[in-house]
């Protein structure tokens, strides 16, 4: 099993989550050596029950101003999920993080995924735009896979 915990204020995320699980059902189902993916959501009402397993995060990117190469890493939005990872012994489980985000946003494309790597000393896995692509689900469950096996 692929512990994914993902957030997701327009949807755009969570839809991506959700076709990424229901490929890796699929997957399953033609092989059972392929993990399925289960997904937690995170947001501002999420309880902490502190992490004791392997798991991976999906965030997207929302900032404010700035321009991503001297200045501009103001997070708005989802911080709820930085504020997960920061409760004690939670970032230590994280086994790597996929960005999305909008290439229109140039240099500031990914960068919450991004900064976050640096931050909790985690793998920056995959990035995929907006609601992703079949693509890019096979794409990121491969790495998903492969970085779960380790
Ligand atoms: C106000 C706003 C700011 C955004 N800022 C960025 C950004 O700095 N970099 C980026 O790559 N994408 C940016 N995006 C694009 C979002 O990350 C993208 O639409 C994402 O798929 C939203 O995910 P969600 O629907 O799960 O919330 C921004 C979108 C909005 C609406």
């Amino acid at each position: 099993m692929i512990n994914l915990l993902y957030i997701s204020i327009s949807g755009n995320t969570r839809a991506f989550a959700e076709h990424l699980a229901e490929y890796a059902k699929a997957q399953h189902q033609a092989n059972v050596e392929q993990p399925l993916i289960h997904l937690e959501e995170v947001s501002d009402a999420t309880q902490n029950e502190g992490e004791t397993a392997p798991y991976f995060v999906m965030i997207p990117t929302y900032l404010d101003g700035g321009n991503g190469i001297d200045n501009g890493f103001h997070e708005l939005m989802t911080t709820a999920m930085g504020d997960y990872l920061r409760e004690p012994g939670n970032a230590e489980w994280c086994r790597g993080i996929i960005g999305s985000g909008n290439r229109n946003f140039n240099e500031q494309y990914c960068l919450t995924a991004k900064e976050y790597c640096k931050e909790f000393n985690v793998p920056f896995l995959a990035d995929y735009e907006l609601r992703g692509t079949a693509k890019d689900a096979s794409r990121i469950y491969d790495i998903l896979v492969k970085v779960n096996q380790a």
